[in-house]
């Protein structure tokens, strides 16, 4: 299972986090990677965690004030990028453009949707993986693998159906390392998350709970 911990604009520290990251992700079979803001990205890095950005804009070198270039975002140590988090959501031909983008910059994409139709959208436009995330869900602490399992089940019907090859995760109230094997029994191949560790007091037990199980 891939643990992909989005730290969005918490107040966490993203370095001690990061670390934790790495020490977590070298005692698990699991996959472990944490996604900073971009201003943390170079020091989040440093650590030796997998490190993502969570948003690419669909650019190219130039005259593009106050956007994020996927070269940049891979220059300053990060291996993939999330793209339309549902707090930083894209229209489509945006969309398109930034997985262009981020592949041309040689990062994975994960492409996040809300729900089983724009998954098989998002699926259709050939990123590693599409996430699967209810917004009603995000922040709520109740597991998407509980409140709504048929919506991930669904997702992964329907990036299926368009690529067989492109990953489902999903996310949204993920916290326990229960709430990682339901997501998994539902066709799921990883999780994101963001304040079960970003909001915890002890950011290290929170993710050896995650990957316990795994
Ligand atoms: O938006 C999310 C991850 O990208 C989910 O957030 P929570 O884990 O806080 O529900």
């Amino acid at each position: 299972m891939f643990v992909l911990v989005n730290l969005k604009t918490y107040p966490c520290d993203p370095v001690a986090v990061a670390e934790a990251v790495r020490d977590v992700n070298e005692s698990t079979d699991a996959r472990v990677a944490v996604a900073p803001q971009a201003a943390h990205l170079e020091r989040v890095a440093e650590t030796g965690a997998e490190t993502w950005a969570q948003h690419v804009d669909p650019i190219d070198y130039g005259s593009n004030t106050g956007h994020t270039l996927a070269e940049s975002v891979a220059e300053a140590g990060a291996v993939g990028t999330l793209i339309n988090h549902s707090e930083q959501r894209l229209k489509l031909a945006d969309v398109d453009g930034a997985v262009e983008a981020a592949e041309r910059a040689g990062l994975e994409t994960v492409v996040c949707a809300n729900n089983p139709a724009q998954i098989g959208a998002a699926a259709a436009l050939g990123p590693d993986a599409v996430a699967v995330e209810p917004p009603e869900l995000i922040g709520t602490g109740t597991p998407v693998s509980q409140a709504d399992p048929d919506i991930v089940e669904d997702a992964v019907e329907a990036a299926q159906a368009v690529d067989a090859d492109v990953s489902v995760l999903c996310g949204a109230g993920i916290s326990t390392g229960d709430d990682v094997v339901a997501a998994g029994d539902l066709g799921s191949e990883g999780v994101l998350l963001a304040s079960g560790v970003a909001k915890a007091d002890d950011p290290t037990a929170a993710l050896e709970d995650l990957v316990a199980p795994l």
